[in-house]
């Protein structure tokens, strides 16, 4: 059975990635790209759907950690007999699918077990399984349809019944490597890798990459272990940036809300793209805008709030009936029907990333301008029609206040790039629309009797998401309706001191069930307090929530404050992404 989603690690190697369990199973890996079909999926299921495990055959103790700041996952485990240390990564900067690990005996003898069970297409495929010699040495070749995965070692596993297992004793001194490598069925078959010789390499350019990382405030740690994670989600070959490397892990156990993140939405990885240059990243700033000018060319009228990694725009929405799901959560889903959803505050975040781009130096293209200027012309054509919202709820469509609120910010950086930038465009037009949509969301998104803003213009609820007005500038944090907003909130939607991102109870979202507190809503409440002022209370949040993470640092879309589980898709960017606003914000707050 899979463990919680809390014991969990992820590597990556900015192709894909693989979820590993405290116990040495990679329960989950998707191969070669982040949403190509998963040949171990026991993550949402059993072993029976797929699994690469190799960790002590009995009892243990373990403790994880990332070498520095690396992705490279080092795990000690400890038994009654002696102690071993497993190394996981997957080599980055090659061009090649490789997933390697490294046994190292410390101390005594361990027994270890080994189990390479591949079953492709999320676990529904069980491979032609083969021996073979390449280049010198025995290998296991799994093959079905388009796929291949080769698996090298020191010593390989033995078939019995559709799975390779082994035991083997490893003591102080042993070392032993294992590596499963992905290719196309009909290629040729690839070299095996200089092991130890790619970890140095993985590990020594992660680590170059983290020591820029110009925030030096006290929540540096949780803030580098952040940026990691989101430069782990962003593919390296095209610089799309996908929400999480799963699908389906529910966010209200045992029910229906479980969907597929693994692609990218334009607002996920335009707030992504905040996080970096906020921090000193400007060369992702270019590689996420050239992918977007790829992903959004065309007809603006048909831009998508999101796009597989490579831009194509299929996600069509599937449910995986062979898969039980993550404990009994169904369906499970692949593709995201949300894909077809308005969200009008989309363009938004994607203007306010791409001025926040240009005011560090990034300099428009001939067609990343007219680009964007293509697309505040279309949406000044429909910014007043009703949405899904960012929350891309299932039931009707709504006027959002939180989707008007970004409508003004896609008004506002386009006028500001004529002003402060000398770009062309309608300005004028532009100008009286955002002052239009200001007055509007003044007079219907907001409760002067209650002194709060709303969730939607036609109903008196609450949304987490309207505390993001004040770090948009569409007014200032100390406003009193931005004040009225903060303690509405807390009044409503605070639970055990977490942020949930709406009441379910209202119907809003069209689904049954419940969820659990918001990660990235409770990190916008810490921006809030710093920005209204209120420091301490900033800090205190902040301080609460970085006891959240698990013990490598990562963090899911939801967390159930009562029984201290994590739910939903994991690691998530927009948990982490929100993190490392909140710290900046407090930083500059506190002076
Ligand atoms: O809960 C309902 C919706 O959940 C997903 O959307 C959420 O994740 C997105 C990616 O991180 C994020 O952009 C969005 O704001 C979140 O609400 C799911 O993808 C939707 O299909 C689903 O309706």
């Amino acid at each position: 059975m899979p463990l919680p989603i809390e014991d969990y690690a992820v590597v990556g190697d900015t192709g894909t990635a693989a979820l590993i369990g405290r116990d040495g199973s990679v329960d989950w890996m998707c191969l070669p790209r982040f949403d190509s079909p998963a040949c171990f999926a026991a993550l949402l299921g059993d072993e029976s759907h797929g699994r690469w495990l190799l960790g002590p055959a009995g009892e243990f103790r373990c403790e994880r950690r990332y070498v520095g700041h690396s992705s490279v996952l080092e795990t000690t485990y400890t038994t009654d007999t002696g102690r071993v240390l497993v190394v996981d990564a997957m080599p980055i900067n090659d061009g090649r699918a490789d997933l390697v690990r490294q046994v190292q005996g410390v101390e005594g003898t361990v027994t270890m077990r080994h189990e390479w069970r591949v079953r492709f297409d999320y676990g529904r495929i069980r491979p032609w399984v083969h021996r073979s010699e390449l280049f010198g040495a025995e290998v296991i070749n799994a093959v079905a349809g388009p796929d291949r995965l080769i698996l090298r070692g020191s010593r390989l596993p033995h078939a019995t019944d559709h799975v390779h297992t082994d035991e083997f004793e490893v003591s102080a001194g042993d070392e032993l490597f294992f590596s499963t490598t992905w290719v196309a069925s009909h290629h040729d078959l690839p070299r095996p890798l200089e092991i130890s010789g790619r970890l140095t390499h993985t590990q020594e350019a992660t680590e170059e990459w983290a020591d820029r990382c110009e925030y030096h405030g006290p929540y540096r740690e949780a803030v580098l272990r952040s940026l990691l994670t989101l430069r782990l989600l962003t593919h390296g070959g095209t610089g799309g940036i996908v929400a999480a490397p799963t699908t389906s892990l529910p966010e209200d156990f045992g029910g229906e809300r479980n969907w597929d993140y693994r692609f990218c939405w334009l607002r996920d990885a335009a707030l992504t793209l905040e996080a970096f240059l906020a921090c000193g990243y400007r060369e992702e700033a270019r590689l996420w805008r050239d992918w977007l000018l790829r992903a959004v060319a065309g007809d603006p009228a048909d831009l998508q709030v999101m796009y597989q990694v490579d831009g194509a725009r299929d996600l069509t929405e599937r449910e995986l009936d062979h898969l039980p799901g993550y404990e009994g959560s169904r369906p499970v889903r692949i593709g995201n029907g949300a894909v077809r959803q308005r969200q009008t505050d989309v363009l938004g975040e994607v203007m306010a990333a791409l001025h926040h781009a240009r005011m560090l130096g990034l300099e428009e293209s001939d067609d990343s301008w007219a680009l964007q200027r293509a697309l505040v012309d279309e949406l000044a054509e429909h910014w007043d029609e009703p949405d899904h919202g960012l929350w891309e709820v299932r039931g009707p469509t709504r006027h959002f206040t939180h989707s008007r609120v970004m409508v003004w910010v896609a008004f506002d950086r386009a006028v500001r790039a004529v002003e402060e930038n000398g770009l062309p465009g309608e300005v004028d037009r532009w100008r009286d629309l955002r002052d239009k949509v200001h007055a509007e969301v003044l007079a219907q998104g907001y409760d002067g009797e209650r002194g709060t803003f709303t969730q939607a213009y036609d109903t008196a609820a609450l949304d987490a998401a309207l505390l993001v007005i004040p770090a948009v500038g569409f007014l200032d944090g100390d406003d009193p309706r931005v004040l009225g907003t903060i303690r509405a909130v807390e009044e409503d939607l605070v639970e055990h001191g977490l942020l949930l991102r709406y009441r379910t109870e209202t119907g809003v979202d069209g689904l049954g069930g419940d969820e659990h507190p918001f990660l990235a809503c409770s990190f916008w409440l810490v921006s809030a307090y710093a920005l209204a002022g209120r420091v301490d209370d900033a800090r205190a949040l902040m301080d609460r929530l970085l006891e959240i993470p698990n013990d490598v640092g990562l963090l899911p879309e939801e967390y159930d404050p009562v029984s201290g589980r994590f739910a939903g898709n994991f690691p998530q960017a927009f948990s982490h992404l929100a993190l490392v606003s909140a710290a900046i914000k407090l930083e500059r707050a506190a002076g």
